[in-house]
């Protein structure tokens, strides 16, 4: 059994994924407590693989996004096997403390400070910018295809605008799903 927030279908907001149509699973929990963190995960039902592969297949899209809370406390090789079955393609949004299952097909790890790093690959990092003062640099020497800084809900748009077109290696990534007022 998995413990389960929620699970809706929506576009992915963020990111490189952007725009791309995906079933989220929400496991509850996690490891870390963020002060800035915009979700309240902790709540959940306990779910069989079944009941959870059921609720996916309901929707048409190839896209499967899992999220929490930290999904990596939830998943293994045979949950991600058992989705691949399916025909699905698997995401993950992680904070990159656990050792993740290698089949996953995207890896977007969202380092925080004080998370000791356990992934052993990463698709895009994307840090959630907070304010002046945060060493975000550092993890521009995490190996990675993509290096995105977000926005603090919306807040700080500006402020990341003018860092990134100051430290060009970084892209933004918006919370779109905020802006257009959808799950
Ligand atoms: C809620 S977290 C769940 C996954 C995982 N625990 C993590 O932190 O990556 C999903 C994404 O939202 C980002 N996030 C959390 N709170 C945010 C906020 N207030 N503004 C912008 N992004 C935020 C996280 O950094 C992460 O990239
Ligand atoms: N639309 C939408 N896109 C997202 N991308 C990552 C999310 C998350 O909470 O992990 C998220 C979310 O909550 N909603
Ligand atoms: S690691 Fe992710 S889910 Fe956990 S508190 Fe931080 S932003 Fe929220
Ligand atoms: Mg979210």
């Amino acid at each position: 059994m998995r413990k389960i927030n929620e699970l809706f279908y929506s576009l992915q907001g963020e990111g490189f994924h952007t725009g791309t149509p995906a079933v989220f699973i929400r496991f509850s929990g996690c490891n870390l407590k963020c002060d800035f963190c915009d979700t309240r995960h902790e709540s959940g039902t306990l779910m069989t693989d079944e009941e959870l592969l059921e609720r996916v297949s309901a929707f048409p899209c190839r896209m499967v996004i899992l999220t929490g809370g930290e999904p990596g406390l939830w998943i293994d090789d045979d949950l991600v096997e058992k989705l691949h079955a399916l025909g699905k393609y698997v995401a993950i949004e992680t904070n990159g403390t656990c050792v993740l299952p290698e089949a996953i097909d995207w890896v977007t790890c969202s380092p925080k400070q004080g998370g000791k790093l356990n992934v052993k690959r990463i698709d895009e990092v994307k840090v959630v910018y907070t304010g002046a003062g945060q060493d975000v640099e550092s993890y521009l020497a995490l190996p990675a295809l993509h290096y995105f800084l977000q926005p603090c809900s919306c807040s700080n748009t500006e402020e990341v605008i003018a860092y990134i077109k100051a430290h060009p290696q970084w892209r933004l990534s918006l919370q779109t799903h905020k802006l257009i007022h959808i799950p």
